[in-house]
């Protein structure tokens, strides 16, 4: 049995959860692209551009495959593949509740998968656990966020596993940035509420500018 107060912050984020995909929903779909396009730019001009430079010219990008009325992340991917990054993008492996990494050269290797997210197909390479340490950024998903770097997801426990995996695997050099795209309208006055094992991000791209944490 969990304590009151871990019952509480559960009560507390599904309640969270339904509220904004409500508003999520209720944004349009010409705006979720505008944004969708103008947060990405700043995501590659501010630091997507900068950290090539810095770290030898190809990045490792893990980035999520947008569905349903997330902001789109394709635009992103499509940049990062221009540029000569290595894309890797996560597959649902849901009897374990874990994402598994593909290398993708192509958006339209794509294919719909659990829920109908665009997921690698057969021909995507597989991206060892063991080689997570290698990667430069990762680009996750969210249903909302606050300014001190909070996340709320789908509820799932994807990315806090793939997170602690990260970590777990992480022995020398450098810790990959932890980033979002998001709407406006995602992000919430006070603060997400945050359990023990949710992760921060370090940094949000909004179409208005970028929040560093
Ligand atoms: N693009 C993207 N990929 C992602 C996530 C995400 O938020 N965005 N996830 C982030 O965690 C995981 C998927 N999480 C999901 C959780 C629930 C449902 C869903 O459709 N649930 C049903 C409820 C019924 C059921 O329990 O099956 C529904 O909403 O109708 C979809 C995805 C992993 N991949
Ligand atoms: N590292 C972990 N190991 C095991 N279980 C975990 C871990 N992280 C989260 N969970 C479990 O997953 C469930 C959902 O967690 P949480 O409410 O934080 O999801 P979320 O961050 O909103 O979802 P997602 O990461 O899929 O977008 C919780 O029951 C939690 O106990």
């Amino acid at each position: 049995m969990r304590d009151t107060s871990a019952q509480d912050i559960s009560a507390q984020k599904k309640e969270l959860r339904h509220k904004m995909t409500v508003i999520r929903s209720h944004v349009s779909a010409a705006s979720r692209r505008d944004q969708s396009i103008a947060a990405s730019l700043l995501a590659e001009n501010e630091v997507l551009s900068p950290l090539r430079k810095s770290r030898g010219g190809r990045l490792n990008v893990f980035c999520y495959v947008s569905f349903r009325d997330e902001p789109e992340t394709l635009h992103l991917i499509r940049t990062c593949l221009e540029r000569g990054d290595r894309v890797l993008v996560p597959k649902v492996i849901s009897e374990e509740r874990k994402l598994e990494l593909h290398e993708m050269n192509d958006v339209n290797d794509l294919i719909p998968g659990v829920w109908g997210i665009p997921e690698p197909g057969d021909n995507m390479p597989h991206w060892p656990t063991a080689r997570y340490a290698e990667i430069d950024i990762i680009i996750v998903p969210g249903l909302a966020y606050d300014r001190y770097g909070g996340r709320i997801g789908f509820g799932g426990g994807y990315y806090d596993r793939f997170i602690e995996q990260i970590s777990s695997v992480k022995s020398t050099g450098l810790i990959p940035i932890k980033a979002s795209l998001t709407l406006e309208e995602q992000i919430i006055p006070g603060r997400i509420p945050m359990e023990e094992h949710d992760f921060r991000l370090d940094m949000l791209f909004t179409a208005s500018g970028m929040i560093y944490i």
